[in-house]
């Protein structure tokens, strides 16, 4: 028998049973689910990431639908629980859903949602910012400073890299690299290199017309390129920036022999999933490549660190926090709750999934439809027409 989970208990008699399996920031999205007749189940165990076991307990013999996070295992064995408890509805608190088997829950017909979004800005201002702290060594020259070891201003301290003039290289320019590609070209007039599997067009125009803007100025215009292969991007760059979906295409896809590649001053962020990167590979490099650095929000096995990483001065490390600002958590949080509210209350899914600000006006009441559903197609779910 499972262990008891812990959960506090909003609305007790709602009519639908809707678990979270995180506390997650803000009310609006409990407020939400309650006004719909919810019952709001969220758990409150200490314990950071939740077993396959703790959410079973969790599901339980009713229940409607389910927000998860992304740490958490969604596989066969829990969407076969959910459906057991006569559940359709699953939402991720994120837009990347690698933890979740889609096909698996396509089998008990329930509907995947995710966060598309609302996160772009603030996990591109995360890239643009680990871009900068690695450029201009801005954690190592912080860690000098607390230890007392300033005694003067030196020609030759911490000299870091001009980003102005340079080329940012863009590993799948969806949505979010997109975002930081236009931050990085207007903010510091970097040319750019991206490769995608599909043209980002509106990204081009953007550049093209920010290089027309600074020539009418009298200045150096950027410029953009689209790679015909990511190894082109890796070649030409001064700072990649990988923003891909984790899938099978995309493990690994930094690799030793890649690394090797690239320029030896060369600075690479990672803020999409860790295994995009053969992280031990890159320790290695790192050690070989003292001036090679690397800005990563995520890791291959988070939550830990391949060994060496941590010892790396060459390498700045954060806690996968690139969506943590405060409206985009409280937003994720709305949309993951919207997302399995409109599945139980038979709502149609939103047209256009980058286009959910309709659902985060706190002012008014959310449109009636799921702003995300991953396998709306896969179940054959009507799409809304408003
Ligand atoms: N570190 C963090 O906290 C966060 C991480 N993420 C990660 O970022 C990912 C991207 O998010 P969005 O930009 O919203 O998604 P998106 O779907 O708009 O963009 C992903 C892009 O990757 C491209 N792509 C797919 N396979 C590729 C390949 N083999 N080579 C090159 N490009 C490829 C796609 O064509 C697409 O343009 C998410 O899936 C998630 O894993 C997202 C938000 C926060
Ligand atoms: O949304 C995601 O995919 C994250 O990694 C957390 O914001």
């Amino acid at each position: 028998m499972a262990k008891p989970v812990s959960v506090e208990v909003w609305n007790p008699n709602g009519k639908y049973r809707v678990i979270s399996t995180k506390p997650m920031p803000g009310t609006r999205w409990i407020n939400l689910l309650i006004e719909q007749d919810c019952r709001v189940e969220i758990c409150t165990e200490k314990k950071t990431i939740l077993s396959v076991e703790d959410i079973i307990a969790l599901i339980g013999n009713k229940c409607d639908g389910v927000i998860g996070q992304l740490t958490e295992d969604w596989g066969d064995t829990l969407f076969a629980a959910l459906s057991r408890a006569g559940g359709k509805a699953f939402s991720n608190m994120a837009v990347g859903y690698n933890n979740v088997d889609v096909n698996a829950a396509n089998k008990y017909g329930v509907a995947v949602g995710n966060t598309p979004g609302v996160l772009t800005e603030t996990t591109a201002e995360l890239a643009a910012s680990l871009s900068l702290s690695a450029a201009r060594r801005i954690v190592e020259a912080d860690e000098f400073m607390r230890a007392g070891l300033y005694d003067g201003w030196l020609p030759h301290l911490f000299v870091g890299n001009l980003l102005k003039g340079q080329t940012v290289g863009v590993i799948g320019a969806g949505r979010i690299g997109s975002a930081y590609a236009r931050m990085m070209v207007e903010g510091f007039k970097m040319n750019l290199i991206y490769y995608d599997l599909y043209q980002a067009t509106r990204l081009e125009k953007f550049v093209t017309a920010y290089g027309e803007f600074l020539k009418s100025n009298g200045e150096q215009p950027v410029y953009w390129k689209r790679a015909s292969s990511m190894d082109e991007v890796l070649r030409e760059a001064d700072v990649i920036s990988l923003h891909p979906v984790l899938d099978k295409t995309t493990y690994h896809l930094i690799n030793k022999e890649r690394l090797a590649t690239m320029k030896k001053e060369a600075i690479l962020v990672n803020c999409s999933r860790g295994p995009v990167v053969d992280e031990v590979a890159l320790v290695e490099h790192l050690k070989q490549n003292p001036m090679f650095r690397v800005g990563l929000d995520v890791f291959e096995d988070e939550p830990f660190m391949k060994p060496g990483l941590a010892e790396m001065k060459n390498a700045i490390v954060v806690p996968h926090i690139a969506s943590a600002s405060k409206w985009t958590r409280e937003g994720m949080a709305t949309l993951a709750a919207l997302n399995v509210l409109g599945k139980i209350k038979g709502y149609p899914i939103w047209g256009d999934p980058n286009q959910v600000a309709p659902f985060l006006n706190e002012n008014a009441p959310p449109p009636a439809a799921c702003p995300s559903i991953v396998n709306a197609k896969a179940l054959g779910l009507p799409v809304s027409k408003l």
